[in-house]
């Protein structure tokens, strides 16, 4: 989408690309109709004055949390006015471009209620969800317990006299704290308690807690409710309404208990289903599994600032050429700034594939098959995981490709690191995350000679092969082979689980002796995730990939795995798979691909197709008008508001007029 001054500073990149870059948006877009959505809501939002992201950064608190509430209700008029579908509806709010209470709403309190009500209950809750009559939150993490759901104190002890739960937080750390949209916009939250019935603890399920009245808004009697405070950096995620909540022995229907995977009867009697309680997990694994293309799209936007910034920035020269150089002629900065690119083409990828698994998923458990849930529930933590750690370390260093510049807010970049960096730690801390891939790939090790492991563990089959074959390359181009890389990636993986398992089976099986193994097992979860990343990467371009972009997305392949290897040249050394030398090999291909890639690099940011408006930054500007910009913007600061700032009187008059001899100067 051009929409430029009409001065292109990057023309003469964008006239080196060797691609279709409309192929390439489509691509990205994950299809025709897809794109022709993404546009059209784009512009919408754009130009859109309500939606302006304009001197976000310089609100207090309370006007960004009000103007964001505009936005939100303005985006839900918008929806209703243009009769938008659904899709349209997810793509507008997507443009606005900031983490609001609907975000939660839709993405976690309406997939609850689907995945865990009864027919009987959705058809009670979701019509009023859907028509937002009511707004919901996902209320699980409390003040002492987030990672360790089933330590949640929360109770709701059932009271057959009146057929009604009494939700109740019997500590300060049984407070809920974090859950977005409830510190002040919500009506109900999704509550997870522990239930009691007639005294006994049957560990945490999901309730349905009216919190504040739909008259007034007002909080209900016996329910203590607010915003836990001000987040990391300016604007960033401070939009949103992380809040806090008490019960104080609080009275809600027994209907209000979500009943799909255990029932509480009249009389009392609970009453589990056939179905794993993990299902309960649901709406973490919804949004995890959408987490991996949203890390592509921070990531691209990122990479798409740093990329053009990079094409237009020049400092120093040599004398082979006349004029200074671009940065992005600098290996050093290519070294660093084109794996990130790869890396958000990868993510794309895998996350139309993350898509499928989980609508394959969904497809099975309607059939009450859930056979595939601990493989799904392993790639979804894992790779959300991964793709959230390398996305804001990437944005991270695409501030740093930015040199002095980036860290001004003007760049864009501080708010997107700001926004975007908690995602390390909701829907599940990295670190817990991979300690469960690690856990699934113990089970699926110590199975392996009675179950044949499937899907993404497949590799592990193969066990004794992986362990025992050796990389068989002699020449660079020996890698330009993706069975080659594959099976390097496999080889790695199944080493390094394979050592871990072997370490703990000679143990006594002692708690102890786990947590001693806990680094190597989050190193072997990394591994079998990077294998995941790779390999779907590789599939993804293998099955039906337009001719016009099939080459450069090959390219991006090498180059991401090349990356991948280099960057974990220590892994793949260790197991003894590869040799120094054969990195060294790899390496010298990856400068090859960098060569590919620079003549395409502006296109193929271009091809992310992020607006100006939604880039929100001078840098990443599509015209290039990088200069300009910023100085116009500095005019725009409030300090700049007069000539003779407002504190001169107070402050610094008093400093010149003195006149004094500082005590301790030598002049
Ligand atoms: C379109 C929508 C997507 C858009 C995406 C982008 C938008 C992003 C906006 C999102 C806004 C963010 C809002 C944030 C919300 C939150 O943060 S909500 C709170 C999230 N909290 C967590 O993630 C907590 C993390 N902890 C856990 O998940 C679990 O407690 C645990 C660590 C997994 C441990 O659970 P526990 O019950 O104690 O289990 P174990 O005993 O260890 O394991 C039991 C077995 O269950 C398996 N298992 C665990 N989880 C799942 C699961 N989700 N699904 C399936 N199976 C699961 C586990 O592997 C064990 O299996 P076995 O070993 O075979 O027994
Ligand atoms: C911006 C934001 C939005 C959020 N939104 C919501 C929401 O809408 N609803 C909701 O319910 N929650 C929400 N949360 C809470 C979030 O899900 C939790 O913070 C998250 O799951 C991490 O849990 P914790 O805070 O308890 O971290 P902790 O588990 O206390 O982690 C602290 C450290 O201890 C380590 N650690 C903990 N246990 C272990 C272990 N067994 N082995 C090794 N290391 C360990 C972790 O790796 C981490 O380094 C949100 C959080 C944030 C930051």
């Amino acid at each position: 989408m051009q929409d430029g001054n009409g001065l292109d500073h990057l023309a003469g990149e964008r006239a080196m690309a060797q691609f279709d870059l409309q192929a390439m948006k489509v691509y990205l877009a994950g299809g025709q109709r897809e794109y022709e959505i993404s546009t059209k809501m784009a512009q919408l939002v754009a130009n859109d004055p309500v939606f302006s992201k304009e001197d976000r950064v310089r609100l207090a608190r309370k006007d960004l949390y009000k103007n964001s509430l505009r936005k939100a209700g303005h985006a839900w008029k918008t929806i209703l006015e243009k009769g938008l579908s659904e899709v349209e509806g997810l793509k507008l709010r997507h443009f606005v471009d900031e983490p609001t209470y609907t975000d939660l709403h839709w993405g976690m309190f309406i997939p609850a209620i689907k995945g865990q009500g009864t027919e009987e209950q959705q058809h009670k809750w979701l019509p009023l969800a859907y028509k937002m009559a009511i707004i919901g939150c996902y209320a699980q993490t409390e003040l002492g317990h987030g990672s360790n759901v089933q330590g949640l104190e929360t109770t709701a002890t059932f009271d057959p006299t009146t057929d009604e739960f009494i939700m109740h937080s019997p500590t300060v750390t049984s407070t809920k704290w974090w859950p977005g949209g409830l510190g002040k916009a919500s009506t109900h939250a999704l509550v997870y308690a522990r239930l009691i019935t007639d005294k006994k603890d049957h560990g945490i399920h999901a309730f349905i807690a009216p919190i504040r009245s739909l008259e007034d808004h007002t909080p209900l009697p016996n329910v203590t409710v607010g915003d836990i405070g001000v987040k990391f950096g300016n604007g960033g995620y401070n939009t949103m309404d992380n809040g806090f909540l008490r019960f104080d022995h609080v009275r809600i229907p027994r209907e209000n208990m979500l009943m799909r995977l255990a029932t509480v009867t009249k009389d009392g009697k609970y009453v589990r289903s056939n179905k794993p309680r993990q299902l309960g997990y649901g709406a973490m694994v919804f949004v995890r599994q959408g987490i991996v293309i949203d890390a592509s799209i921070y990531l691209s936007r990122a990479v798409t600032i740093a990329v053009r910034y990079s094409a237009v920035r020049r400092q120093f020269g040599n004398k082979d050429e006349p004029g200074e150089l671009q940065v992005i002629q600098y290996r050093t900065q290519q070294s660093r700034l084109f794996p990130l690119l790869a890396t958000a083409y990868a993510y794309r990828a895998v996350g139309f594939w993350m898509k499928s698994l989980y609508a394959d998923v969904m497809k099975r458990l309607n059939d009450n098959d859930f056979s595939t849930l601990p493989e799904v529930h392993a790639c979804t933590a894992g790779l959300k995981s991964i793709t959230t750690s390398v996305t804001a370390d990437g944005i991270e260093e695409c501030r740093k490709l930015c040199g002095g510049h980036g860290f001004l807010c003007a760049s864009g970049l501080p708010e997107l690191y700001a926004a975007y960096v908690p995602a390390c730690t909701y829907e599940g801390d990295n670190t817990i995350l991979l300690l469960q891939v690690a856990r699934f790939l113990l089970k699926t090790l110590s199975q392996v000679s009675k179950v044949r492991p499937v899907g993404t563990a497949a590799y592990l089959g193969n066990i004794k092969q992986l362990s025992t074959q050796n990389c068989k390359v002699s020449q660079g181009h020996d890698w330009l082979n993706t069975s080659v890389l594959l099976e390097a990636f496999e080889a790695r993986s199944a080493r390094q689980a394979a050592a871990v398992a072997l370490r703990l089976a000679k143990g006594s099986g002692s708690e102890a002796e786990f947590q001693e193994n806990t680094p190597e097992l989050v190193e072997s979860a990394r591994a079998h995730c990077q294998l995941i990343l790779v390999s779907k990467f590789i599939e993804q371009l293998q099955t039906g990939t337009p001719e016009g972009i099939r080459k450069q997305l090959e390219v991006l392949c090498y180059t991401y795995a090349f990356s991948q290897l280099i960057d974990n040249a220590g892994d793949f050394l260790a197991t003894g798979y590869v040799t120094g030398n054969q990195i060294a090999l790899a390496k010298e291909e990856l400068k090859h691909m960098f060569d590919k890639i620079r003549p395409n690099a502006v296109a193929l940011v271009d091809a992310f197709d992020h607006t100006d408006d939604y880039l929100g930054s001078a840098l990443g500007r599509y015209d290039g008008d990088v200069y300009t910009h910023l100085y116009k913007g500095a005019f725009k600061e409030s300090l700049n508001d007069t000539v003779v700032v407002d504190g001169y009187e107070e402050y610094l008059k008093p400093v010149l007029t003195q006149n004094l001899w500082a005590p301790h100067s030598k002049l």
